[in-house]
């Protein structure tokens, strides 16, 4: 079963999610819609469930690769070996006193395999082992190699009391700098000298200030080279493991520059692969840091601590333990700095301090990597999905370093298995870590992906922004310039269609409209597309009708819409786009695609906001026509009021010094008009201005304009008009209003008007002169009689002779 729904991934953000839900036979069929978060998206995604069970698979060849190491004890078997020790107070016990025999009685015999000493300068300690023949007449020693692993000593020194004096031979410890024990040393050895058939009994002196477990072993050459090799090839594998992982994550680090790289490649690469060197004993061998063994067992803690405040470092970078938990942070910050600090006091080298930096370092491994654990943990259950396999990764170290700890502390016999088996395990665990850093790129590609889409859409989105505030401005413009009645909307609506156009993909569009500001409205894109669009609207107007109601962008397909209708060959797919207006008008925009390109939710949303847009410019435009029309227009007769015609007469004045021709100009007055108001009253007296103003109008032709001046005056400016010519204008317009009846209470009303004639001169560049001039022949025309026209003289007013009683004006 399959089903969609919307599906909310973020604050006032939806999606629409597909869900497949599997049917069972009886169950009902239904679509299931779950919510989602972009958390949900990181933690359920199938990547990351695959990328969980590699993670696992990996971890277990890490947990098993070690297995047969630690199964597997040194090749050959020792020859047995009976142990006894002695431990004698003070460090000056002779040696010969003790091959002489005076301290048998004091050797205590011991049961198993290992012996266990305490440390201490301050007295000898001596093991003494008693080695059988195989057959009486044998050589014990013949061939054979007394081994010990090569555990943190002093020194070491192997006795053998034979006929023709002792045999002694003395190895200087761990920390030695003799080059002649190899690079990888891998055990304390010596190869024994023949000796007479029969048991025998070796001593060996060690010297440790620590307490220290010893397994001796007796084995033939081939035995022991085996022992050595396998320990040595470990060792060297392992070393050369972190060094490939150091240069991986360097690598990483110069590709990224990302800082958890360079942290990891310090701790594995440079302390940790110091440190195992210092564990095995092999740092003291390699030139360059053999002064390392100056600092002896300190430089091991130093090291130690030094690899936990890194590690801590690394894990606090990788896990953001900021984020995680505050608490947490801070205690891992305070954590660093005490190791370091613990660290430098151990580079002090105090010899008293010895077993008490051991005992910190070993409590900083343990710490460490269960802090380091517990972070993981906390960063695994607030979402990070790479912090589970480091949680792992980290529980199985702390187990490993607390081995080595109980390895170091003498609490577990030093089995080469487990000594071997650690750093194996270590190695893994870090390659481990690597491969889950190496994920991170991964995620630097996602978020860089991620980045790149981002940008893309801005950028597509800056682009839309751009045509739309285009498209808005423009639109503006152009609705300013364009005249109501019609024209307006064809304007907006035409410009919607153009920028849709250049914005979404599609076949054709239409706007429909019906009752859109009183006017029906089909228009198309392409233009040839009219009668398909026309035909649609015939057959599924009613459809389209009811689509709209729903307020909302919707794509229907052709069926839901008419195909004969639309004649589109193949199919198309309608998105029906709504146009917000009062009922019972309506409207919509349709765009017309090929079935197979439906529209994204996005597309559909941009183009109602088009629409909207040209609708609530257009709306707007044609209210502040609206408005200043009534700001012009005069109540009451409906011609321009005195400022517009001011405004008229202005834009006459310049058109026609622009042009060069001629202008004129009548003032039209009601004669003897407070009578009228007098004697029939006020609506009367309003009637007959009414009555005025539309005898004045049907006068004029296209371009010339009338307004209410005053009271009972109006002005008439004509354009292209000779005085002549003006003169007959005003000579009609007299006729006409000599001739009207308006209906009073005591029968029809008659009245007549006087009309003054003025026309602009050469070299006037206002209107004031030519409105004075008017002005005065209508004076002129009232003094004369009224009910009359009178045309200016030429001259200026109080320029000629007589000025200003002389009435310069003609009376016709
Ligand atoms: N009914 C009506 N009367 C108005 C209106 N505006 C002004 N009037 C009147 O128009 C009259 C103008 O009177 P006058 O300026 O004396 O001019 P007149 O009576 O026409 O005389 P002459 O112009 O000299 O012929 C006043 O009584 C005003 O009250 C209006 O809107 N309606």
């Amino acid at each position: 079963m399959t089903g969609v729904g919307a599906a909310r991934i973020g604050a006032g953000q939806w999606r629409t999610v597909r869900v497949h839900a599997p049917e069972a036979v009886d169950a009902p069929r239904q679509t299931r819609t779950r919510t989602i978060d972009a958390k949900d998206d990181q933690v359920l995604g199938k990547g990351q469930t695959n990328r969980w069970w590699r993670w696992m698979l990996a971890l277990w060849c890490a947990l098993c690769a070690p297995t047969p190491v630690v199964a597997h004890d040194a090749p050959g078997t020792s020859a047995p070996i009976r142990i006894a020790t002695l431990l004698v107070p003070g460090d000056d016990v002779d040696a010969e006193r003790v091959l002489a025999g005076e301290f048998d009685a004091l050797f205590v015999p011991l049961d198993g395999i290992d012996a266990r000493l305490p440390g201490g300068f301050d007295r000898s300690q001596w093991l003494r082992l008693e080695v059988t023949p195989p057959a009486p007449d044998r050589d014990a020693l013949h061939g054979a190699v007394l081994r010990f692993e090569r555990v943190p000593l002093e020194r070491i020194t192997a006795y053998l009391p034979r006929g023709d004096g002792t045999w002694r031979m003395q190895v200087d410890g761990f920390y030695a700098t003799d080059p002649g024990i190899g690079v990888l040393p891998g055990s304390y050895a010596f190869r024994l000298p023949p000796a007479p058939p029969g048991p025998r009994t070796l001593y060996v002196n060690v010297q440790e200030r620590h307490p220290v477990t010893l397994r001796p072993q007796l084995l033939d050459e081939h035995a022991f080279h085996l022992a050595d090799r396998a320990v040595s090839g470990i060792a060297a594998a392992t070393y050369a493991a972190i060094v490939v992982l150091m240069l991986s994550s360097l690598a990483l680090f110069v590709a990224l520059r990302e800082r958890a790289y360079l942290q990891f490649v310090g701790m594995t690469g440079v302390f940790l692969l110091l440190l195992l060197l210092a564990l095995n004993g092999a740092l003291y061998t390699v030139p360059g840091v053999r002064a390392f063994g100056w600092w002896r067992d300190h430089g091991i803690y130093a090291l130690a601590l030094a690899c936990c405040a890194l590690a801590l470092g690394f894990a606090r970078h990788f896990l953001t333990s900021e984020a995680v938990s505050a608490r947490m942070h801070r205690w891992i910050d305070r954590a660093r700095i005490a190791w370091l600090a613990f660290a430098a006091l151990s580079l002090c080298n105090i010899a008293s301090l010895g077993p008490t930096m051991q005992r910190i370092a070993a409590l900083a491994g343990v710490l460490t990597a269960l802090q380091i654990a517990w972070l993981a943990w906390r960063a695994w259950r607030g979402g990070n999905a790479l912090a589970r396999p480091f949680w792992l990764i980290w529980s199985v170290l702390t187990v490993l370093i607390a081995v080595r700890i109980a390895l170091a502390f003498g609490w577990l016999p030093p089995h080469p298995g487990l000594l071997n088996g650690f750093q194996v395990a270590v190695a893994f665990c870090l390659l481990l870590m690597s491969v889950g850093l190496a994920d991170r790129v991964m995620e630097f590609r996602k978020q860089r992906d991620l980045t790149r889409e981002l940008k893309e859409q801005t950028d597509a989105d800056l682009q839309i922004e751009h045509v739309r505030r285009e498209f808005a401005e423009d639109l503006r413009e152009r609705l300013r310039m364009a005249p109501p009645g019609g024209e307006m909307e064809w304007v907006a609506f035409r410009r919607v269609l153009a920028s849709l156009k250049a914005v979404l993909p599609q076949r054709s569009a239409a706007v429909i409209a019906t009752g859109y500001h009183g006017i029906d409205l089909l228009l198309t894109e392409p233009l040839d597309a009219k009668d398909r669009y026309g035909r649609l609207l015939i057959e599924r107007g009613g459809t389209l009708k009811g689509l709209c109601r729903s307020r909302s962008p919707m794509q229907v397909t052709l069926d839901e819409i008419g195909k004969e209708a639309t004649g589109a060959a193949g199919g198309s797919l309608f998105a029906v786009v709504p146009m917000a207006m009062p009922r019972p008008g309506w409207g919509a925009l349709l765009i017309e695609r090929g079935p197979n390109e439906p529209f994204e939710p996005e597309e559909l949303k941009r183009a109602a906001e088009f629409l909207h847009l040209a609708v609530t410019t257009t709306d707007e435009a044609l209210h502040q026509a609206e408005l200043k029309r009534k700001a012009e227009i005069d109540q009451l007769t409906g011609l321009y009021n005195r400022r517009a015609g001011d405004a008229v007469l202005n834009e006459a004045m310049l058109r026609a010094i622009a042009d060069r021709r001629p202008l004129s100009l009548l003032f039209v007055d009601i004669d003897h008009f407070k009578q009228i108001n007098d004697r029939h009253g006020h609506p009367v007296g309003d009637d007959c201005l009414r009555a005025t103003a539309e005898a004045i109008r049907r006068q004029l032709g296209e371009r010339d304009t009338a307004a209410r001046y005053g009271g009972e005056e109006f002005l008439v400016v004509l354009p292209g008009h000779q005085p002549e010519q003006a003169r007959q204008v005003g000579e009609r317009i007299r006729q006409a209003i000599a001739q009207l009846r308006v209906e009073g209470e005591g029968g029809p009303v008659r009245f007549s008007v006087s009309i003054g004639v003025a026309a602009r001169q050469a070299g006037e560049d206002t209107p004031q002169p030519v409105v004075e001039r008017a002005d005065r022949a209508l004076y002129a025309a009232k003094r004369n009689g009224r009910n009359q026209v009178h045309v200016a003289s030429s001259l200026p007013y109080g320029s000629g002779p007589g000025a200003p009683d002389r009435e310069d004006t003609v009376t016709l």
